[in-house]
């Protein structure tokens, strides 16, 4: 796992390296703005392209100037440096750098606090205005720069961060940030790039390693953590010889009415496909015909209008209740049997969510490791609205803690808040998933991965993981448009295979 840090611990690391490995900070601001290079070139392979480089008087304005100074080396010669002189303080990596441009023959400017706008004239504009030094929104000449800035409408690529954008803690709705078309962020991805606000701001992004000291990030205290494939691998176990459909499990899925048998059909296809031995589910009887149609290997237990259905709980190595089951009384009284009558954790998702925020009398029995699948508005109902995602992201992480639950809140990076307060955010998916049915497949993957005996938090993690992995081994070669939820269960088998050669 890589452990995402905050703004605050990063400057911790960065220190730490400046001392231990030893390297100066000038030096580290060097092999910074050489990864930030190094990546730039191999992009944007044109050394016609003009380009402008916006820098501050920080460090994120001395990468500013190093980045200048490389290229300029590497022979991009329409370079023009605007140096925003709107503080009377510099730092002194900012000001080496600055003496080390001076008499290269790049063109410098000023910019100064006359709120007089620069003429721009160059395709690219890098922005290293400011970085993650960032403590309050911006105004006044900033302000004013960075609306300039996005008024022009060039390709954009910011250094670490993009000028005015908090990378991690609460942002204001409204706040100005250049935005950029591409973030290139040393080390590791910042907090708030994972999260949906940072979608008008961020087109996308790249990190660049900068040779921190692992060793001393790994062992700083961080709530949040990064999902790697490596990590999955590690979680997955392949299929053992001389094994049989008892050794992986038997998976329950009470879900569907009449007319939402799709969510029971598409929830059941994920847990079938992601391996459970054996996949029950609990259906109105009208739905029989097409379950047996559309997978024949499933099983069914009918659910009789106004009647608890007899269910034998304990044959069960896990069961999942929600997707498409409605919220009228029947349905309500079967969340109240499975909670009363099952005592492992117990997969909840849709209508099972919404029923569990109107009747909060039944958290009295949710049984320690359930996993509730959220998305943003369910998540809303269970615990009250917010204001942003940075707050569900506390919430989520200390609602996991206080119920000793896992929650999976649904999105771009999908987060999983676990029992010891951490939050897992995940890496794979795209655009084309954004569709009906999807987050039913999810819910039959962690199902599926929990019969086989997988922790909640590791059936969690590594099932949202495979969930948008199988999604972006459609979508990504194929050029898919839209992927759907059934034909990206069908893909599970593969996907997990290549995850546990
Ligand atoms: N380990 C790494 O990741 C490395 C990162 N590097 C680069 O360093 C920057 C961070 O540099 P820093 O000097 O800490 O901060 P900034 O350059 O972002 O900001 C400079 C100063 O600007 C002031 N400030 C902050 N917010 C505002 C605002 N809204 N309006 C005006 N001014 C603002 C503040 O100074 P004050 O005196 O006003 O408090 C900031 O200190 C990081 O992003 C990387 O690019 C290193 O190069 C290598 C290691
Ligand atoms: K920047």
């Amino acid at each position: 796992m890589l452990p995402l840090l905050t703004a605050q611990q990063i400057r911790q690391a960065d220190a730490h390296t400046v001392i231990t490995e030893p390297i100066s900070s000038v030096n580290l601001m060097e092999r910074a703005s050489k990864a930030f290079v190094g990546w730039f070139i191999n992009h944007f392979q044109d050394k016609d392209l003009t380009i402008a480089v916006y820098c501050g008087t920080g460090n994120n304005g001395g990468d500013g100037l190093a980045i200048a100074r490389m290229l300029y080396d590497h022979r991009y010669l329409n370079i023009d440096v605007k140096i925003a002189r709107f503080s009377d303080n510099a730092t002194e990596d900012f000001n080496t750098n600055l003496d080390r441009i001076k008499n290269m023959g790049l063109d410098l400017h000023e910019l100064k606090r006359d709120g007089v706008l620069p003429a721009e004239n160059a395709s690219i504009l890098i922005d290293a205005l400011l970085g993650s030094g960032l403590n309050k929104p911006l105004s006044g000449d900033y302000e004013q720069l960075a609306q300039h800035i996005n008024a022009l409408n060039k390709t954009v690529v910011a250094v670490d961060v993009p000028t005015g954008f908090l990378p991690d803690g609460e942002m204001a709705a409204d706040a100005t940030v250049v935005k950029a078309d591409l973030v290139i962020t040393f080390q590791q991805p910042k907090l708030n790039f994972l999260l949906p606000e940072s979608a008008p701001h961020i087109n996308c992004w790249e990190v660049v390693n900068i040779g921190l000291d692992e060793g001393f990030v790994q062992s700083l205290e961080s709530s949040y953590q990064f999902v790697s494939e490596k990590d999955i691998k590690s979680i997955l176990k392949p299929r053992k010889r001389f094994s049989n459909k008892g050794t992986y499990g038997h998976a329950l899925i009470i879900a569907g009415q009449a007319k939402t048998m799709g969510a029971a059909l598409l929830s059941s296809a994920g847990s079938a496909y992601a391996g459970a031995g054996l996949t029950t589910a609990c259906i109105p009887e009208s739905g029989l015909t097409a379950l047996n149609t559309y997978l024949p290997e499933l099983m069914a237990i009918i659910r009789k209008e106004g009647a608890l259905p007899d269910v034998n709980w304990e044959q069960f190595t896990a069961i999942a209740i929600g997707p498409g089951l409605g919220k009228d009384t029947a349905a309500l009284n079967l969340l109240t049997a499975v909670f009363e009558n099952y005592n492992k954790p117990i997969v909840v998702d849709a209508d099972a969510l919404n029923l569990l925020a109107e009747n909060t009398s039944l958290w009295q029995n949710v049984p320690e490791g359930t996993i509730l699948t959220p998305h943003m508005k369910e998540f809303d109902r269970l615990f009250g609205k917010h204001n942003n995602w940075w707050q569900r992201l506390q919430t989520a992480t200390k609602m996991a803690a206080k119920h000793h639950i896992c929650i999976v809140l649904k999105n771009d990076y999908t987060m999983v808040a676990t029992p010891d307060g951490k939050a897992y955010f995940n890496s794979t998916s795209n655009a084309a998933m954004a569709t009906g049915g999807m987050g039913d497949v999810l819910t039959g993957i962690i199902t599926s991965l929990l019969a086989q005996k997988y922790s909640p938090q590791d059936a969690c993690i590594a099932g949202v993981y495979l969930h948008g992995k199988a999604g972006d081994e459609l979508a990504t070669p194929n050029r898919m448009n839209v992927v759907l939820p059934g034909r990206l269960a069908q893909q599970l088998p593969l996907t997990m295979a290549k995850l546990t050669a």
